[in-house]
C-alpha cells in the first residue's frame, strides 16, 4: 500500500500515561452523541474502542447498510471517520486531549457492506503539541459475541491512515466554539 505522509525525523517518543486504561479495557468514548463513538448518535458509526498495548487504541465496527458509498461497499468518508475516531483517542493514552489537524487515508481494497472491521491505531511520536499517529483496518470474522475481534491470519487488510493531532485545552477550545455559535452560527 502506498502512502505519502511526512513524519519529522526528530519526534519525541509518545509515553503511555500512568493513568491510561489497561490493555483490553473498553474506552468510554467522549460523548454519547459523537458521530464516531457515541451510542446515541442515530446515524453514527457506533465504534467500540479499547485500550491497546503501549500507546495504542483498537476499535471494532460493523459496516451497516447506511454506510454505503459505491454499490454494496462502504463510503470512503465513513472509513475516514472511523480512522479519525480511533486515532483521535490515541493521544488520550498519553494523557493528552487533541483535535485532528491532518487526516490521510490510503484505501487498499473495497469494503463490502455487512462485514466487521477491526482498526488499530498507534502513536508514531510527539513534537510539542503535535501527536503523529498511524492506523490500519482489516476485515475480520465475527467473534463469539457476534462482532469483530483482533485479526488473525485470516484478517484482510483494507486500508491504512495517518493523522496529526494537536493538543488543545478542551474548555477554551470548545468554549470558543460555543461562543461563536451563540453569536450567530446555526446548528442544523
Ligand atoms: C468539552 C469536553 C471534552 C472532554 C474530553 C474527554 C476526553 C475525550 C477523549 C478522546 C476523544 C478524542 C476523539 C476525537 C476524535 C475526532 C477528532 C476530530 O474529528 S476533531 C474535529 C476536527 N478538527 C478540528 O475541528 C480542528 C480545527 N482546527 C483547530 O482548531 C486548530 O487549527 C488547531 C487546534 C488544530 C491548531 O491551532 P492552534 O492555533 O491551537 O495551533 P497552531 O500553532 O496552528 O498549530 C500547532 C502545531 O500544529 C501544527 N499544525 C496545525 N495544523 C496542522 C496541519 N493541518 N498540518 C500540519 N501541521 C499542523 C502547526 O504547524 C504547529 O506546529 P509547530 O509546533 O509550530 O511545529
Amino acid at each position: 500500500m502506498t502512502a505519502f505522509f511526512p513524519v519529522p525525523a526528530d519526534l519525541d517518543p509518545a509515553d503511555r500515561a500512568a493513568a491510561a486504561p489497561a490493555p483490553g479495557q473498553r474506552l468510554p468514548g467522549h460523548g454519547r452523541d459523537c458521530y464516531g463513538c457515541g451510542p446515541d448518535a442515530p446515524h453514527g458509526l457506533h465504534l467500540e474502542l479499547f485500550a491497546g498495548d503501549g500507546v495504542a487504541v483498537t476499535a471494532r465496527m460493523r459496516v451497516r447498510p447506511r454506510f454505503e458509498g459505491g454499490p454494496g461497499t462502504i463510503h470512503g468518508g465513513v472509513l475516514a471517520s472511523a480512522f479519525d475516531e480511533v486515532m483521535g483517542h490515541v493521544p488520550t493514552m498519553c494523557g493528552r486531549f487533541c483535535v485532528t489537524g491532518h487526516l490521510q487515508v490510503d484505501f487498499a481494497a473495497p469494503v463490502p457492506l455487512g462485514v466487521d472491521l477491526y482498526l488499530r491505531a498507534t502513536a508514531l511520536g510527539v513534537q510539542r503539541r503535535k501527536v503523529f499517529t498511524e492506523a490500519h483496518a482489516w476485515i475480520v470474522e465475527p467473534g463469539p459475541d457476534g462482532i469483530a475481534v483482533e485479526p488473525g491470519a485470516s484478517g484482510i487488510p483494507v486500508a491504512a491512515a495517518h493523522g496529526l493531532f494537536v493538543q488543545i485545552d478542551p474548555a477554551s477550545h470548545y468554549g470558543a466554539v460555543a461562543a461563536g455559535r451563540r453569536s450567530g452560527a446555526q446548528k442544523s
